[in-house]
């Protein structure tokens, strides 16, 4: 099967769009991991596909499969790409577009100067940060669980993490280190993202707070593994920053493929609002074989 693709990216987190206005390509989960790998296919974090509303009141759905070919709920940097997208393209000349995913609407606004902010929506809290064993991935009972937000317990040990389970839409464990560059994120995140505390598996979020307006960030993403950045992993550790009393309402956060600024007033009624670059790559298109 011949497709035709665009390849855009945001901050880093890079993204094959395919465009399903007209008529759906019935892609299987093979076939979107074909598209997503580096040495095969087109190379991609996630595959986004544009879809024409599905109900009154959204302009487009909005859909994401992660380089391993499964489907998820929510992609901040993709929904930046999707605004982006849907508007050179000219299939709406509206410049705050209502999307629907599987996590629900959001709403990307396309600025004047390129940047796009998105209001991902309301954060979920779990009720409490947890600890848990990631090394023999046990399932194990969960032990004295504190209240949200929790006073920073600084003493977890290496076999230990303590995390703040933290939804935003898609599932992310985040944790605090004192040096983003010194953390174990490939060997801790596997073992995160599928540890059984997570049933839908999680990505896996290493927040070093430089001061309560700035963070570094690295994610382990689900189904991708480690990204240069992480929209919704961005909002989710600012989320649990701000529960934990570290940091501002506003938070520069300074990932390995660029900056996103994150926006929570903190109450949990509140939407979380992600601004960050959307940037167009190249366009191409590939034969992909029917049958993988
Ligand atoms: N790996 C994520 C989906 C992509 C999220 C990320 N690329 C973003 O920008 O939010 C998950 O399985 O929930």
């Amino acid at each position: 099967m011949q497709i035709r693709f665009t390849k855009m990216q945001g901050a880093g987190n890079d993204f094959v769009v395919l465009d399903e206005t007209r008529a759906r390509l019935g892609l299987t989960a093979a076939q979107y991991r074909y598209l997503a790998n580096r040495h095969f296919g087109v190379g991609a974090d996630q595959i986004l596909t544009v879809r024409p509303a599905p109900s009154e009141g959204v302009d487009f759905e909005y859909v994401i499969h992660n380089a391993d070919g499964g489907e998820v709920e929510q992609c901040g940097n993709g929904a930046r790409c999707f605004a982006r997208y849907v508007h050179d393209k000219g299939l709406t000349g509206k410049r705050v577009i209502r999307v629907q995913t599987l996590s629900g609407v959001i709403a990307p606004e396309l600025h004047a100067d390129g940047r796009v902010t998105v209001d991902m929506g309301r954060p979920e809290l779990e009720p409490a940060k947890v600890p848990f064993d990631i090394r023999g991935l046990a399932p194990e009972a969960l032990g004295t669980t504190q209240k949200w937000p929790l006073a920073l317990d600084g003493s977890a040990s290496a076999a230990t993490v303590w995390i703040a389970p933290v939804s935003m839409g898609n599932p992310h464990a985040v944790q605090l280190v004192d040096d983003v560059e010194q953390a174990p994120v490939a060997a801790w995140g596997s073992l995160i993202e599928r540890h059984t505390r997570f049933p839908q598996r999680v990505n896996a979020g290493f927040m070093q707070v430089v001061n309560r307006g700035e963070i570094r960030l690295r994610v382990y993403e689900r189904g991708a593994g480690e990204t240069l950045a992480c929209g919704t992993g961005a909002c989710a550790a600012v989320v649990a920053g701000i529960g934990w009393g570290l940091l501002d309402a506003r938070v520069h956060v300074h990932t390995h493929g660029g900056l996103l600024t994150i926006e929570w007033a903190g109450g949990a009624g509140d939407s979380v609002r992600m601004t960050g670059p959307a940037e167009f790559v190249f366009e191409g298109q590939i034969e992909i074989p029917d049958t993988l």
